[in-house]
This record gives structure tokens, sequence and C-alpha cells, in this order.
């Protein structure tokens, strides 16, 4: 087997003492992963602990060297993540996000633009974001989430509140990134469209544990 882009070692993750995960190990090589589970399974929590954004147990690498504990800033640079139901302060514009994860996560500047004017955020990108619709805020999220030069993009529920056209771009920059080496793990209560997206595998978070299929 190649190089697994995500290897996880003995991770553990509780809220308030309560166990939500515990993963002895699980390798992904690079690929599209469906992510999947009931209600409160832990998918989401699995995504952020994935993304370096809330604390855990044991260790997590990526690419086979950068380290969770011993590299946290080039991890987090390797990893991006848009949330399921994106909130950012009210005041900021959607230009504001953009201008702070270009200039933190790097990437091309001119690649975002043009995936901004396909989806049509630049239409309302220099509004602030308390003025934009749920549809709207799930473009610009989605949008950031291809800020940078990552490895890995996680996409919690992609499919809900956007419209058909930008779910076409969505599938297409998924196969395209893919494409160029990017893995994507991608949760979603509807089924991935298999004439869109040619899936590497099945995830199953159950027992706070997860499986490959
Ligand atoms: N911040 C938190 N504090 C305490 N418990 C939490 C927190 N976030 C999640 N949980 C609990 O962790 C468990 C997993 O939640 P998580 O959001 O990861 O599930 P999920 O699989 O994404 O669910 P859904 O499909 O409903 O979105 C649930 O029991 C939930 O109540």
């Amino acid at each position: 087997m190649s190089q697994p882009v995500i290897a996880l070692y003995s991770v553990r993750k509780s809220y308030q003492d309560v166990p939500v995960l515990d993963i002895p190990h699980l390798e992904l090589p690079t690929g599209i992963y469906w992510l999947q589970g009931e209600n409160g399974a832990g998918k989401t929590t699995c995504m952020k602990v994935t993304a370096g954004l809330i604390p855990f147990k044991g260790e997590i690498r990526l690419q086979g060297t950068v380290s969770s504990q011993e590299h946290p800033v080039q991890f987090r640079r390797l990893i991006n993540y848009a949330e399921a139901e994106p909130f950012y302060p009210a005041f900021l514009t959607g230009r504001d996000l953009l201008e702070l994860y270009l200039n933190t996560k790097g990437g091309d500047r001119h690649l975002i633009g043009e995936i901004a004017e396909r989806m049509g955020v630049h239409i309302f990108v220099n509004n602030p974001v308390s003025t934009y619709s749920s549809g709207m805020l799930k473009k610009l999220s989605l949008l950031l989430a291809f800020t940078g030069n990552p490895a890995v993009i996680l996409l919690d529920e992609p499919l809900i509140t956007i419209d058909t056209r930008t779910l076409a771009i969505l599938y297409d920059l998924v196969r395209t990134w893919h494409a160029k080496g990017v893995s994507f793990l991608i949760t979603s209560h509807q089924p991935l469209d298999p004439e869109e997206i040619t899936l590497t595998g099945t995830l199953r978070v159950a027992d706070k544990n997860i499986t490959l299929n």
C-alpha cells in the first residue's frame, strides 16, 4: 500500500469525560471517502479532531511524517475543513475572510478568484456575512476550504443548502482537486452521486470507532 495520507493512532476524544471517539488505528490512502454514521455518532467530532481544531488524545499523521503533536502548524496547513453550519463574526465581509485565509494559508489567489466567480460568491463577497443567506454562507465556507495547499479537505454536510448549479461545481472541484492528489473526507446523510464522483471507500462511524469499507 502507498504511504497513507492520513493515519490515526490511538485517537480518543471525550466531551466532559463522556467518550465519543476511540479509534485504535486507521490508515487511509489518498482518495475520496464518504464518512457515514447516525446522528450523534461522532462524524463532526472526527472531522474537528482530524483538522486539529479541538484537543484529543493520541496522534494523527498526515503524509506519513507531519504529526498533529509534533508539527501542529504544518499539520493545520495541510488540512482544510468546511463546517456543516458555518458561523463567522457578523461584521466581517466574505472578502475579509477570504483575505485572512489567503494570507495565512497561501495558495493560488487567481484560482480561488476563479472558483469564487464560478460559484457566484464574487457577487456578495464585499457584503458583511450577517447579510448572507444560509446557502451564501455555505458557498463561502466551501470556497475557503479550497484556499492554501491542502493535502486533505474535510467537507461536513456540503450538500445541504447549496443549489443544484453549485452542487455540480462542487462535484467538479472534488474530481479535479482529487486528480491533483488532494484527498477528501465528506460527511453526508444523503448518498453522494456515483455518477459525479467515484468513492475510494466508505468510512463508518459507530460505537466510537471508524471502519473502512
Ligand atoms: N461541544 C460538545 N460538548 C459536549 N458534547 C458534544 C459536543 N459536540 C458534540 N457532542 C456530543 O458528541 C457526540 C457526537 O457528536 P457529533 O456532532 O460529532 O455527531 P455527528 O455524527 O456529526 O452527528 P449529526 O449526524 O447529528 O451531525 C454526540 O453525542 C454529541 O452530543
